[in-house]
């Protein structure tokens, strides 16, 4: 018999029994906390449980401006777990490691956008700003568990370069019944060899009801991009944003500048003779702004109605009036709206209070809304002389008047 212990600690019959059922519990537990910690590293948790997450390429395009592709800016903090925007990031982590197609490139953006691969910054943008659904994004769970597939768009924001496209993608982003490929596809015009199957592959998922989208400005003005999207599918919507023609062309002229600065200047590419004031119209800047004659092009296979004409000025004073013509023409429900927006003064554009992925403002980065030039006031005005019965024809063929004519 064991000698008595001190009062209280005298092993009574049933203690070695609880020892052994306390045992068991400990191991049910930690086995049941493994479990929990496999299956969070299967959804990638486990590395994304702490630190800032770093940008995978290309940097940010503004110091210090969090957030994503042409939002981005320096490191990202993660959002609060287990937020949208965390899921979404880990979502397009697992799309990132499933293929990495080569990324196209695109001479409008700079390296923030296209480094981006594509099908990375896509998502059903439920993280945005001010929304409800904002908060829960619908099927990022089933999105994050893979499901949902893969669609060729069903709208695409074919023009116009330095309109305002990018604004505008990332604006509809918000919604979350829109997912956007990041980068320019260029399939239309460089890829087209590659076929369908491969431009597919380069679209986000979506789940039943999300409209799949890209942009790429360049389609606008090339000859081969309406019968080939009409081929592709002659329901596809498309949307053009179109900005005076010749802030457009200073626009086009101040990016490549920015890359090249020993160019010539802008007035003496104008011309193809000053003292004659013949303006040259094979110069691409010029030529991208003759609006009534690319859209003859699209108007052999496609319906005027199809086509949607935002104002990429208005897109700057009322972006949230324009989100709500181009939600009502992509058949969705009005969720972007002003709330979703302020006027950063530093930036002189407005942006979103809250972009995908950060609970912080966000505005477009330093290669959208650049410092232009002074140009020639008699070159302008020649410009405009220059553009006015193109304008006018565009105004008649669209039925809008963008006040580019005073
Ligand atoms: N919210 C907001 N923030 C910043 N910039 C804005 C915005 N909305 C429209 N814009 C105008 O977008 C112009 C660039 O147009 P794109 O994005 O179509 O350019 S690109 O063709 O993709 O390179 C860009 O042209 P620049 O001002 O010449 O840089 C802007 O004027």
């Amino acid at each position: 018999m064991a000698p008595p212990g001190p009062a209280g600690a005298h092993p009574t019959p049933a203690e070695p029994l609880s020892r052994s059922i306390f045992r068991k519990f400990l191991l049910m537990l930690c086995s049941l906390l493994t479990s929990l910690y496999v299956f969070y590293c299967l959804a990638e948790r486990c590395q994304t449980l702490a630190g800032p997450v770093v940008r995978p390429s290309g940097g940010g395009e503004e110091a210090g401006a969090p957030g994503r592709g042409a939002l981005a800016g320096g490191p990202r903090e993660l959002a609060v777990w287990p937020a949208a925007a965390q899921r979404k990031r880990l979502l397009q982590r697992q799309q990132r490691r499933r293929r990495r197609p080569p990324a196209p490139r695109d001479d409008g953006e700079e390296a923030a956008w296209e480094e981006e691969p594509p099908g990375l910054a896509g998502g059903p943008g439920g993280s945005g700003a001010g929304s409800s659904a904002a908060e829960a994004p619908p099927g990022t769970l089933a999105l994050l568990l893979d499901e949902g597939s893969k669609q060729l768009p069903q709208a695409i924001i074919i023009g116009v370069k330095k309109g305002g496209t990018r604004a505008l993608l990332e604006f509809l982003r918000v919604h979350p019944d829109v997912r956007a490929v990041g980068a320019e596809p260029h399939f239309f015009d460089r890829s087209y060899d590659k076929g369908l199957a491969w431009y597919r592959d380069l679209m986000p998922r979506t789940l039943d009801g999300q409209i799949t989208m890209e942009k790429t400005p360049s389609y606008f003005v090339t000859r081969e991009a309406p019968a080939r999207i009409s081929a592709m599918s002659k329901d596809t919507k498309l949307i053009v944003v179109v900005r005076d023609p010749v802030t457009r062309a200073i626009s086009d002229y101040t990016q490549t500048l920015s890359k090249r600065p020993d160019i010539p200047t802008f007035e003496s590419l104008t011309f193809k003779n000053r003292t004659t004031g013949l303006i040259d119209t094979s110069w691409s800047a010029i030529q991208i702004g003759i609006y009534a004659k690319h859209l003859e092009h699209w108007l052999r296979h496609f319906p005027i109605g199809q086509m949607l004409f935002v104002s990429g000025e208005r897109l700057i004073s009322d972006p949230a009036g324009e989100l709500g013509r181009v939600q009502d023409f992509l058949g969705l429900k009005r969720i972007i709206t002003d709330k979703h927006f302020y006027f950063n003064k530093t930036k002189g554009f407005p942006c979103l209070k809250k972009a995908e992925g950060s609970s912080k403002p966000h505005c477009l980065g330093k290669t959208k809304g650049r410092t232009h030039p002074e140009i020639d006031r008699e070159v302008v005005r020649l410009l405009r002389e220059f553009y006015r019965p193109f304008n006018l024809k565009f105004y008649q063929m669209t039925g809008q008047d963008f006040g580019w004519d005073g």
